[in-house]
């Protein structure tokens, strides 16, 4: 019975599974947290992981370890190898600017938007690592002069736990570099073209292996005395892609996550080139594509309103379920980190419709319950609208252990939602991962999720009629009226 590990790192914590290769049954698995904030020192990341995997019963019998992370981060090398400043994460919003000039430097508005979307699947935003490294040459020149390699934390996880062996053996999978913003999905190259025109140099990237290509072996020296053997190393990707991975995502299935950030995706034979920008073009990891919306406010929104109200998630799920359906009136705007989707990177959060009838704790949970989903609906119709069939919903990440999401998302989304069992899906699919690997064949291999869950509930389309009414009325964080 060989055993894989696998690991994702996201946005708030480290979570390492071991399963057993063939039959995907799970061993042992362990967590460690993550700081807060936008701008993360990569050796945090390092620590949890470190932490996770001893939690875990360390690594000394695994055959194979894939990493799944959070997407799109900056993580900049110099020439030997030193992280250069703390990395940018997919929610730091401070290079929407940047975003902004990319597109008015390729011909501007709907031409602007077309040329990255042909190009590299996705129209650039904040989130993506090309506006990022645009901001470094613009505000940190003396950072930028020192960069010599920038590759995103799921790279730099597994290269380290190769023991960093110079510049050159950096890896990454098609999942991953897909949200780059200098990779093509539809060519499975890189344009490194754009990433000269975003950071006025071309820098060593990471080479882009195929789904179950092996980035190397895993170097025990590297775990600081955790338990390890010469385990393989698998590409890794990206945590939406890894998730699509773990639930065993096929055709005619989307995926809604609520996470830290809010994603909607569907595995499709076909890339996707939204001029829109709402749908993010990415590839996934088992050579296919991911179509992605993201949203920047998700489980957090729940975090939140918890924190308003006083109470934990149990007692915010029961106050939202409480409440009527659509709050009599009162809508939460949840912009509450900013939004990538829409775009709105400077938006604030806001409560409209607020009577004296609805002033109530029931009515505010279960306005945030539903803003939440209401922009993760709006997601649904954009990915819909590039094509994806949605005949399964599938609800997963740490925002779907509360009832009322559950309970809620069929009336919001107006189709019934299956939840998988609570766990770890992003760490999953990087196991799965691992085990395709280790174990070779053409396919990953065929593990089951268990007993799903189906919830059920008639549409209420007025929930999402009052928040499209809604949704364009904020403030924005220098307090000037946006709407
Ligand atoms: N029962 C619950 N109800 C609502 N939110 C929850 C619940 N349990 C966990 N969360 C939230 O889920 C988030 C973590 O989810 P996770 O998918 O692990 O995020 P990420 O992958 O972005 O780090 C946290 O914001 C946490 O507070
Ligand atoms: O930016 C995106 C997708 O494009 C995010 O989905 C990040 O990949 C972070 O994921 P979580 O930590 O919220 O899972």
């Amino acid at each position: 019975m060989p055993l894989v590990a696998g690991v994702d790192s996201s946005t708030q914590s480290c979570k390492v599974v071991v399963r057993d290769a063939e039959t995907g049954a799970l061993v042992r698995q362990g967590r460690a947290p993550h700081p807060e904030g936008t701008e993360v020192d990569p050796y945090a990341w390092w620590d949890a992981l470190l932490a996770a995997i001893d939690a875990a019963g360390g690594l000394a019998d695994v055959a194979a370890v894939a990493v799944g992370g959070q997407q799109h981060g900056m993580v900049c090398l110099d020439e030997a190898g030193q992280v250069v400043r703390p990395a940018l994460l997919w929610n730091d919003t401070r290079s929407a600017g940047a975003a902004q000039d990319l597109i008015a430097e390729a011909g501007g508005g709907e031409a602007g938007r077309r040329f990255w979307a042909e190009a590299t699947g996705s129209v650039p935003v904040a989130s993506f690592t090309a506006t990022k490294l645009r901001w470094l040459a613009r505000h940190e020149p003396a950072n930028a002069d020192r960069v010599a390699a920038v590759c995103l934390p799921h790279d730099w996880l597994t290269w380290r736990l190769a023991g960093a062996p110079g510049l050159a053996a950096l890896r990454t999978d098609r999942g991953d570099a897909s949200g780059t913003g200098y990779w093509s999905p539809r060519t499975g190259e890189y344009r490194l073209d754009l990433l000269e025109r975003a950071f006025g140099r071309r820098l060593v990237v990471p080479t882009v292996l195929g789904p179950a290509e092996s980035a190397g072996l895993l170097d025990p020296a590297a775990l600081a005395g955790a338990a390890a053997g010469r385990a393989l190393l698998g590409p890794g990707t990206g945590d939406n892609a890894a998730a699509a991975l773990g639930v065993g995502a096929g055709p005619g299935d989307v995926v809604v996550s609520i996470g830290t950030s809010g994603t909607v995706f569907a595995v499709a034979d076909t890339p996707a080139a939204d001029a829109t920008g709402a749908v993010a073009g990415f590839a996934d990891a088992t050579g296919r594509y991911l179509p992605l919306v993201c949203t920047l406010n998700a489980a957090r929104v729940l975090d939140a309103a918890a924190t308003m109200l006083g109470v934990g998630h149990d007692e915010l799920s029961e106050l939202a379920l409480a409440g009527p359906p659509g709050a009599d009136g009162l809508v939460m705007v949840p912009y509450l980190e900013g939004e990538r989707t829409p775009d709105r990177p400077t938006a604030t959060g806001a409560l409209h419709g607020l009577t004296l009838g609805n002033a109530t704790p029931a009515h505010l949970a279960r306005a945030a319950v539903e803003g939440m989903l209401c922009a993760l609906a709006d997601g649904l119709d954009a990915l819909i609208a590039q094509g994806a069939t949605a005949r399964r919903i599938i609800l997963v990440g740490g925002g779907a252990r509360s009832a009322a999401v559950r309970r809620i998302a069929p009336q919001v989304f107006g189709r019934p939602v299956v939840v998988p069992p609570p766990g770890e899906y992003v760490a999953d699919g990087a196991a799965r991962q691992a085990a395709w690997v280790a174990l070779g064949g053409a396919t990953p291999p065929a593990w089951t999720i268990g007993d799903t869950e189906e919830y059920a509930a008639e549409p209420v389309s007025a929930v999402r009629e009052r928040y499209a009414q809604a949704r364009d009325l904020f403030v924005d964080r220098a307090g000037t009226a946006a709407g």
